[in-house]
């Protein structure tokens, strides 16, 4: 069995990689870090774990961590995440972090949008991006795994493929975002609130959410020249999934175009799946799973591909994707303890 632990385990995204690990064939979790519950058991924290996950929370750190202990995920905040990880990997423990602090290959764009000194900026060369569609090899070698972010997931998968063959330009793409409420963790305060969110639906951070040079990143490394978009988050009153609507120029294009490229690049991939004409995604068709639901329109009138992504915010935005990440690095089928069809409603 290969040993997992996790620190930062009693957030939303923790509690969801404790889920997935209980019913994966060839994990056995040994730790469950947490700051705040040490002596508590999980399942009295997270009541849906009752008679499943009987460990107790432990507080850990660098010195604790059992030598025997394969791979970690540390599922803290960011900002915060670096300063665990950091001492981790030095001692040649493998890590997948779920947070934004290695996942920008330069020290200083993060610098800049996530406001804070990057601890360490040679393992941003060494880090993988661990989007598992594009970077397989890379992350079946890796020390690190920079998780992607939930937004970033959501938008990548639909473009990359598009940018790649340039069959879009990489200009005038502008992205409008939907995502739950469970997308600001279990610990933010003021957005939670249920007055604030509940029959409320509001845009924030227009022209300035900190993913916004995430998805430039990997965007434009997929097009091999500088790729510049608009990203419009709105925070709706759901507990979880995303909706990505892209709108770019669809000059030169047919829906043939699109699907051959869809089908080259995602035809034999487990959890991608491309909508048949007529049919466009949902956040309830992808709840509870690692799938990532891609559909598009284009619309001659107005001379648009529109392309519209879902996703479980807590799995194939966070969670379920690292267990697809740890799967290639341990060399599993990349499909283990994630066969679970969604759930609805
Ligand atoms: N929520 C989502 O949809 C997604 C989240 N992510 C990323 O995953 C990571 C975890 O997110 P999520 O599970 O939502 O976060 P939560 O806020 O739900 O949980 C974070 C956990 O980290 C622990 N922690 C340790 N130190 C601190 C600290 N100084 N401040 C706050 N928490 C601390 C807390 O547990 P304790 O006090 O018990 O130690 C807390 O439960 C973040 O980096 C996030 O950005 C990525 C993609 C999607
Ligand atoms: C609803 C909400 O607040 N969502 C968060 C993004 C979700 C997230 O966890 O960001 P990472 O993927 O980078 O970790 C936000 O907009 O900042």
């Amino acid at each position: 069995m290969i040993k997992a632990g996790i620190i930062g385990a009693t957030g939303y995204t923790g509690a969801e990689l404790v889920r997935l690990l209980e019913l994966h064939p060839e994990i056995e979790t040994i730790f469950l870090d947490s700051r705040s519950y040490e002596g508590i058991r999980f399942s009295d924290i997270y009541p849906n774990l009752r008679g499943k996950v009987h460990d107790t929370c432990q507080s850990i750190n660098v010195d604790s961590v059992p030598e025997d202990t394969d791979i970690i995920f540390s599922a803290l905040p960011h900002r915060i995440s670096q300063s665990k990880v950091l001492p981790l990997i030095e001692k040649g423990f493998r890590v997948i972090d779920f947070s934004a602090d290695f996942r920008l290959r330069e020290a200083k764009i993060y610098e800049h949008w996530y406001e804070t000194k990057h601890l360490d900026d040679r393992t941003l060369e060494k880090a993988v991006y661990g989007l598992p569609e594009w970077y397989t090899a890379s992350i079946a070698k890796a020390g690190l795994v920079a998780n992607p972010g939930c937004f970033p997931t959501s938008i990548l998968l639909p473009l990359l493929p598009l940018l790649k063959e340039n069959l879009i330009k990489n200009k005038d793409i502008i992205i409008d975002s939907k995502t739950g409420v469970s997308g600001a963790g279990r610990s933010s305060s003021e957005v939670n609130i249920f007055s604030q969110v509940n029959e409320n639906i509001k845009a924030y951070n227009i022209g300035k959410h900190r993913h916004t040079p995430e998805i430039e990143q990997e965007l434009s490394l997929a097009a091999g020249s500088s790729v510049n978009i608009l990203f419009t988050p709105h925070l709706i009153p759901v507990d979880r999934g995303i909706l990505s609507t892209i709108v770019m120029s669809a000059e030169g294009i047919t829906r043939k175009d699109i699907e051959a490229c869809y089908e080259a690049y995602y035809g034999k991939k487990s959890f991608i799946r491309i909508l048949k004409e007529g049919y466009l995604p949902e956040t309830k068709a992808v709840k509870g799973s690692n799938f990532c639901d891609i559909g598009f329109v284009i619309d001659s009138r107005s001379g648009k591909l529109v392309v519209v992504s879902a996703i479980d915010n807590l799995l194939k935005g966070s969670s379920s994707q690292a267990v697809q990440n740890m799967n290639v690095m341990f060399g599993l089928e990349e499909t283990a303890g994630l066969n679970a069809a969604p759930i609805w409603p």
